[in-house]
């Protein structure tokens, strides 16, 4: 479905993504982990086309995303730290982006009604609290249906009930075939939800494995001894 190839991208003198190549396929759920600094936020912009590579591919499909826009109503996206403007309600914010996206019929509530922010709608995005912007973020990332998502810390900040209700809501949406692209520290999370585990180092693609094979390859019972044990071999 996604196919990356040599991808490069650096930021004045600092080379932030390093030939980064790799292949995502529907109905997988698949998390990108790696240190602070290490490139997954800038590989997620470049699927967005948020940050544009210096070189490389990205193909969607088969066909190159490069300095496209209309795949984009594909992916659902929802980022680290939602920024919406302050004076904004709820409804206001939810309403507006049904309007750009008026071409999609099979609008998908779920989000608002398991997180109740119809109840909240009157509030101004800038009065929420950190948690409540993030429901309302999810809400809108998974509301068009989208066959990719890409989810970018999302349980960060969220309570665990509402978390729970997120990473039932990612397995719903694995199962209808779409591709979830999650980046996380909580590796007890990644284990709960993710298929496989590409892992970024200084920008290039250390490894990107089934979580089975990971522990197999490991000899361990939990995907966090796992993930250390292999960089800890590997350096
Ligand atoms: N717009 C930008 N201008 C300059 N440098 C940037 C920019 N965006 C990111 N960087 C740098 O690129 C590197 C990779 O950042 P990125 O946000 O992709 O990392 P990350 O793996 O998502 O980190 P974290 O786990 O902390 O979220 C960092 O050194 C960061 O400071």
């Amino acid at each position: 479905m996604i196919k990356i190839e040599n991808l490069c991208k650096s930021y004045g003198k600092l080379p932030v993504l390093r030939n980064v190549s790799i292949d995502f396929a529907l109905g997988r759920v698949i998390s990108i982990i790696g240190p602070n600094g290490s490139g997954k936020t800038t590989l997620s912009k470049c699927l967005l086309g948020m940050v544009l590579p210096d070189s490389g591919d990205i193909k969607l499909s088969g066909k190159s995303i490069l300095n496209k826009h209309a795949y984009r109503s594909q992916i659902g996206y929802m980022p680290q730290i939602g920024r919406y403007p302050e004076n904004m309600k709820i409804r206001q914010v939810v309403s507006m982006i049904r309007d750009i996206r008026k071409d999609v019929k099979e609008i998908d509530e779920e989000l608002i009604g398991l997180y109740g922010l119809e109840a909240m709608y009157d509030k101004s995005m800038g009065s929420l609290s950190g948690g409540t912007k993030q429901k309302v973020s999810a809400a809108l990332a998974f509301m068009f249906n989208p066959q990719i998502l890409i989810l970018d810390e999302p349980t960060a900040g969220l309570d665990p009930i509402s978390a729970e209700i997120l990473k039932c809501k990612i397995l719903k949406e694995k199962k209808k075939g779409k591709l979830i692209l999650i980046t996380s520290h909580i590796m007890s999370e990644v284990e709960e939800v993710a298929d496989e585990v590409m892992c970024l180092m200084d920008g290039q693609l250390k490894f990107h494995e089934t979580i089975a094979t990971l522990k197999a390859q490991a000899k361990e019972e939990r995907l966090s001894r796992a993930i250390a044990k292999i960089m800890n071999e590997e350096d």
